[in-house]
């Protein structure tokens, strides 16, 4: 008889439940709350509610917890510093979608040697995420892989639908059972419809497959999430950031019944994938913030300890401390720069709109 399945298929490993993970590193009442109030301050900030702007900023991706956990802690800083104008949550991704090939993420391959030792990297992600929301910083992420919520999205206080899966009926699903607020970015190919179709069809109920805290292979049903926006990041034809694209973006959602609040990537093919780009683009939300636009509910920054980025090296006790080995980010005293420019607009555009 020929074979006619696993042609492709090398091994399957046992993957440790989410209840075996979830008891090795248990979160606290303390953290709970900060994931819970953070996410509660976001929806406020959706809704227009709070007059701050909402910053999802930190490294392009994790692939060293240690750096991770220093930036966290400077991060944590300028967060208190600058709390009355800017509700700061940190950027803390774990799975990166390719273009084509390339490494994709912590969780995937923790120890960036093609091990993809899948276990480990799950327990260092939540042991991250545990770490960094004992000092106070709540985290973002983009969520990929739709078993991985199970593991860490008890300590997300916001999530991404990246460019190359918001138009994935799984991410939708997915988004759709979601405990946070999820920002859906624009397709790489620039345009508005994917995200905006994936805001309708998170805000359903649906029926799809996942697993449980133990691991078992389910049915789940979700009620739909209320709390999405929409996040522009550019596309080919360039950067969709400037005070035409988001008003046009604004009346797209209203013709779809969908609350006008915009997100900005200050990167990607927002800064033509330049880091030192982010700075400009920030710099005109904080104009369009000060002549009293009303959509911008946050922006997104990539930032790490050190400018730029760097490939992975074949020995990597090469490896730049706290350099992305994904997209070039800014490094932290522009990122202070930045934010405190970025929290003086937030209060004279009280004054503006007052
Ligand atoms: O933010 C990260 C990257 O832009 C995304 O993962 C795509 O990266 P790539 O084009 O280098 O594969
Ligand atoms: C992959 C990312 O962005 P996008 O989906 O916009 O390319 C990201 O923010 O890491």
């Amino acid at each position: 008889m020929r074979q006619t399945s696993d042609l492709h298929v090398v091994e399957t490993r046992p993957l440790l439940a989410p209840a075996t993970v979830l008891s090795q590193l248990p979160t606290t009442p303390a953290i709970t709350a900060l994931v819970a109030d953070t996410r509660d301050r976001i929806r406020a900030i959706l809704k227009a509610r709070d007059h701050r702007l909402l910053v999802v900023v930190g490294p392009c991706s994790i692939h060293d917890v240690n750096a991770a956990y220093d930036y966290g802690q400077k991060l944590q800083a300028l967060r208190e510093e600058l709390a009355d104008s800017l509700e700061i949550v940190m950027r803390v991704y774990f799975e990166k979608p390719r273009t084509s090939v390339g490494w994709k993420g912590l969780i995937n391959d923790p120890h960036l040697d093609d091990s993809y030792d899948i276990n480990t990297g799950l327990q260092l992600a939540r042991k991250l995420l545990l770490d960094l929301a004992e000092l106070g910083m709540p985290a973002a992420t983009e969520l990929l892989d739709p078993i991985i919520p199970q593991y860490i999205a008890d300590l997300v206080a916001w999530t991404a639908i990246g460019a190359r899966t918001t138009e994935s009926q799984t991410h939708r699903q997915m988004a759709s059972g979601l405990s946070m607020p999820v920002g859906f970015k624009n397709g790489t190919d620039g345009h508005l419809d994917s995200a905006i179709n994936a805001m309708l069809a998170a805000k359903q109920t649906h029926h799809f497959l996942g697993i449980n805290a133990q691991g078992l292979a389910s049915i789940v049903t979700t009620t739909g999430n209320p709390d999405s926006h929409l996040v522009l990041r550019g596309g080919k034809d360039g950067p969709n950031y400037s005070s035409d694209h988001i008003e046009m973006a604004a009346t797209l959602l209203q013709h779809k019944g969908l609350p006008q609040r915009i997100m900005v990537d200050c990167s990607h093919a927002n800064a033509d994938k330049d880091h030192n780009k982010q700075v400009a683009v920030l710099q005109n939300i904080a104009g369009q913030l000060q002549r009293g636009n009303r959509h911008i509910l946050g922006v997104m920054v990539e930032s790490h300890l050190v400018a730029g980025h760097q490939a992975i090296p074949a020995d990597l006790r090469q490896l730049t401390y706290g350099q992305s080995i994904t997209d070039a980010c800014v490094d932290f005293p522009t990122t202070v720069e930045m934010l405190q420019d970025l929290a003086q607009a937030v209060r004279n555009q009280a004054l503006v709109v007052r």
